[in-house]
């Protein structure tokens, strides 16, 4: 599904270059639900945004599902991130103005759907998070574990092949947090692929796989017990 090799990144302003990956090589099958987890400052935000298609990296590649992403244009990166690619963040990043029904149904707008087919995945997507009470809702009216599941919804309504997220826990309690993790790996179970970047070693631990990134350099692998894999 997705595989780096060789990425390189650095941050650069007048006086200093400050390396945030360095030759890094990944690799995530379809299907898999994997932690990329790291201290503060180890690479996870830039690899993030590189397999995001939010940014570039200076030299290497990424492939998505044997793609070259390097050798897309705009337009191509753009109905990628829009079609197949679903993001979750640390803020949630709902929209204050819009429902909670509105903000799930916000990328079904940018596909070529009709209203009812935008409504019956919408409908779909309530359901399976048990979001349906609150549908009419606007964002500062919910807590914080009930903006992270509508932002959930919204980045899985679209059945994307690979869902991302950014630190998705770090401005939860952790109760609330590990709800959000189970969700991720229903998420999984319905076939999505789902990559977690994460500094919470107890979050990373309900993902099936964890690779290790320590100053921009993967440091170690390993496959969670057999228990955290979905059936
Ligand atoms: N815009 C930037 N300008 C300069 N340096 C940056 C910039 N963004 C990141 N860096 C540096 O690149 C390195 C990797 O940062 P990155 O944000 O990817 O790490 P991280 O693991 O996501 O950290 P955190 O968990 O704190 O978000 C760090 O040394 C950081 O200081």
């Amino acid at each position: 599904m997705i595989h780096t090799r060789n990425l390189v990144k650095s941050y650069r302003n007048k006086l200093v270059e400050t390396p945030a990956l360095i030759n890094v090589n990944i690799d995530i099958g379809d299907g898999e639900f994997v932690a990329i987890a790291g201290p503060s400052g180890s690479g996870k935000s830039a690899l993030f945004n590189i397999m995001g298609l939010m940014d570039r990296p200076d030299s290497g590649e990424v492939y998505f599902n044997d793609i070259e992403l390097g050798s897309l244009s705009e337009k191509d990166r753009l109905n990628l991130r829009r079609g197949k690619i679903g993001y979750v963040f640390r803020e949630f990043n709902l929209i204050d103005e819009m429902t909670v029904r509105e903000n799930i149904e916000l990328p079904l707008l940018y596909l070529n759907l009709s209203r009812k087919q935008r409504s019956l995945m919408v409908e779909e997507a309530l359901l399976q998070f048990k979001l349906g009470h609150i549908r009419n809702y606007y964002p500062q009216q919910l807590t914080g574990l009930e903006q992270q599941t509508t932002s959930l919804a919204r980045a899985s309504v679209f059945k994307p092949l690979l869902v991302l997220a950014d630190e998705p826990t770090g401005d939860l309690n952790s109760t609330d947090g590990s709800v959000i993790m189970d969700l991720f790996s229903e998420i999984c179970e319905r076939g999505i692929t789902v990559v977690i970047f994460t500094n919470s070693v107890q979050d990373a631990q309900k993902a099936q796989r964890i690779i290790q990134l320590h100053d921009g350099h993967v440091v170690t692998e390993s496959a969670q017990m057999i228990s955290n894999r979905p059936v």
